[in-house]
């Protein structure tokens, strides 16, 4: 019997050094790795929480931002649920990219995917180059879902991955995601059912 009631595979990506490891790192560990090297590759964590009472697995892909890396990353988008496309709110460049990001999301995952925009850093708000507003004319153009976060500060780490995992549940319910039946990780499986769910603001 498996352990948990849902099982759902999450792959954070965009350019170097925006903080998707930290993002990562602050919710599955609650810590803030100090001086945090740039990702080889690909990493994995998991961390299972509960929603209203149904035991969630969460498995967390934090990919290398880095050209270098890409073509690894990329054979990990296919299988993904759910993206978390990550800027730096103080690089006007990490922005800049999103679209290219979107071209590689369209291009490798699946078109059931659930896509979520992040600016990371709003700890530095002095050093802010790209406005809220702008942000969210851009994930509302492209029907994403857009969230400020600190991983420093711990601001809205936690709301980003369990609002994710209650759009997921949501989804799952109305089966538009791919069974998992076929997880990545061997023996496992998944099972779906009955939740009531949050939403992204
Ligand atoms: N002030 C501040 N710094 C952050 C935050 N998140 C990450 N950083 C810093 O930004 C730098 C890069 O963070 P990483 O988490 O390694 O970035 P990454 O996106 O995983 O980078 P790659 O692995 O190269 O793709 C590190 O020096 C972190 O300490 C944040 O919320 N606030």
């Amino acid at each position: 019997m498996e352990d948990y009631d849902f099982l759902f595979k999450i792959v954070l990506i965009g350019n170097a050094g925006v903080g998707k490891t930290c993002l990562v790192r602050r919710f599955t560990q609650g810590l803030f790795p100090p001086g945090q090297g740039a990702t080889i590759g690909v990493d994995f964590m998991i961390k299972t929480v509960e929603i209203n009472g149904e035991k969630v697995k969460l498995q967390i892909w934090d990919t290398a931002g880095q050209e270098r890396f890409r073509s690894i990353t990329q054979s990990y988008y296919r299988s993904a649920n759910a993206l978390i496309l990550t800027y730096d709110i103080t690089c006007e460049e990490s922005f800049r990219c999103l679209p290219e990001w979107l071209r590689e999301i369209e291009q490798y995952a699946s078109n059931k995917v659930i896509t979520v925009l992040v600016g990371n850093k709003i700890d530095l708000a002095d050093k802010r180059e790209v406005s809220q507003q702008r942000a969210a004319e851009f994930s509302e153009a492209q029907d994403m879902y857009y969230l400020e976060t600190s991983a420093k500060e711990s601001d809205n780490v936690e709301k980003l991955f369990l609002d994710l995992a209650c759009r997921l549940i949501s989804e799952a319910r109305q089966n538009t995601l791919e069974n998992n039946v076929s997880s990545p990780l061997p023996g496992e499986g998944k099972s779906i059912s009955y939740l009531t769910c949050c939403n992204f603001n």
